[in-house]
C-alpha cells in the first residue's frame, strides 16, 4: 500500500446485530488533503470515523492508517491522531486552561512543554482573555475552538473531526474552515464529516455515503463535472403543479423550487435534455445551469432526499 495515503480501506464494514452501519467502503486519502464524508444523519460517518480512529472494530475489511494496520495498531496511532467527536467531550465544569492541562496530562507532556504548548494554542485559537472560564459557559464558537485546541494539542499527523460545526453560525463556521486550511497547510491531514453542502465543497475530496455505501468519491469539481444528470431551471406561473407533473418522469431525477426557479434534474442519458424539458413546460422559459454538489448529491442518491 502507498506511503502517501493517510487513510486506506478496503471492504471496510460494520454491523450492529442485523444492521449494516458502514458497507463496504474503499477509501484511499493522501496525506496532507482535508477529506469529507459527505451524508445525511445515520449514513454511517460516525461510525466510519470511529473504526479509523481504533476506537471500533470493522466486522470485515482492511484498514491501514498512517501507514499501520487497524486493529492492531491503536495504541502506536494514539499519539499521531486526533479526533474531535460531534459532541461537546470537554469537562465542562472545568476552566479553559484546566481542559488543556488535562488533556496535556493525558499525552504525557512535560510540565514545561504543556506551559508552552498551551500559551500558543490560546493565542492561535483566541482564547487568552478566558482561560479562567468555564468551558461549559462558553458560545458554540469558542466551545469549538476550544476543542480544536485540544484534539491538536499533542499536534496529530491526522485529524479526525466529525460534524464540527453543526452548533456553530455561519460566521464562525467559515473561521473554523480557516483553522482548517493553516492546520492543512502545516500538513496536517483531516478528514471532516458534514451534512452541510458548502462545508463539503471546501474538501480536496470527498465520499458520499448513503445507509453506509459509499455512493461516490472524488474532489467537488470532478464529481460535478461527471455526475450522470443535466441541470435546468424552470421560471414561470405555476411551478409547483408542474413539479408533481416532472418528478413522475422516469428521466427526471428530481425537481426541487429555488425561490421562483424550478431546478430540475434530467439523466444524462436524456440526449438533449432543453428540448426534451422545453416540450414538457408549456411555454415557461427554461436554461440548462451549471451542477452544484447538492446536485450530484441529489444524483447519486437517486434525488431520495430531495422533495
Ligand atoms: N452502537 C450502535 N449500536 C447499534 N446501532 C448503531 C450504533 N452506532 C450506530 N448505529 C447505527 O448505525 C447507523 C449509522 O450511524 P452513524 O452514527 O455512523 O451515522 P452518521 O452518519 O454519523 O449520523 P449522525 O450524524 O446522526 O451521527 C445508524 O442507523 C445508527 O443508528
Amino acid at each position: 500500500m502507498s506511503h502517501e495515503l493517510a487513510i486506506e480501506t478496503r471492504g471496510m464494514t460494520r454491523m450492529f446485530a442485523d444492521l449494516t452501519a458502514v458497507d463496504g467502503v474503499d477509501l484511499a486519502i493522501p496525506k496532507g488533503s482535508i477529506y469529507g464524508f459527505l451524508g445525511p444523519n445515520g449514513c454511517g460517518k460516525s461510525t466510519s470515523i470511529r473504526m479509523l480512529t481504533g476506537l471500533l472494530r470493522p466486522t470485515s475489511g482492511q484498514i491501514r492508517v498512517l501507514g499501520e494496520t487497524l486493529p492492531g495498531a491503536e495504541e502506536k496511532l494514539r499519539r499521531r491522531i486526533g479526533y474531535m467527536t460531534q459532541k461537546f467531550s470537554l469537562y465542562e465544569n472545568l476552566s479553559v486552561r484546566e481542559n488543556l492541562e488535562f488533556v496535556a496530562q493525558i499525552y504525557g507532556l512535560s510540565r514545561r512543554e504543556a506551559k508552552a504548548r498551551l500559551a500558543e494554542l490560546l493565542a492561535l485559537y483566541t482564547l487568552e482573555g478566558q482561560e479562567r472560564q468555564m468551558a461549559g459557559s462558553m458560545s458554540g464558537g469558542q466551545r469549538q475552538r476550544l476543542a480544536l485546541a485540544a484534539a491538536t494539542l499533542h499536534k496529530p499527523e491526522l485529524l479526525f473531526l466529525d460534524e464540527p460545526t453543526s452548533a456553530v453560525d455561519p460566521e464562525n463556521r467559515r473561521e473554523f474552515w480557516e483553522r482548517l486550511f493553516d492546520l492543512c497547510s502545516q500538513g496536517t491531514t483531516i478528514l471532516v464529516s458534514t451534512h452541510y453542502m458548502d462545508e463539503a465543497e471546501r474538501c480536496h475530496g470527498l465520499a458520499i455515503l448513503e445507509r453506509g455505501i459509499k455512493r461516490a468519491d472524488g474532489s467537488p469539481q470532478a464529481l460535478m463535472a461527471t455526475m450522470g444528470a443535466r441541470v435546468l431551471e424552470v421560471a414561470g406561473e405555476g411551478l409547483r403543479a408542474l413539479k408533481q407533473q416532472l418528478i413522475a418522469e422516469e428521466a427526471v431525477l428530481s425537481a426541487a423550487q429555488i425561490g421562483s426557479r424550478l431546478r430540475v434534474l434530467v439523466r444524462s442519458d436524456v440526449a438533449e435534455p432543453a428540448a426534451w424539458l422545453g416540450s414538457r413546460v408549456a411555454g415557461r422559459s427554461l436554461a440548462e445551469v451549471r451542477p452544484s454538489l447538492e446536485d450530484v448529491f441529489v444524483t447519486c442518491t437517486g434525488g431520495r432526499h430531495v422533495g
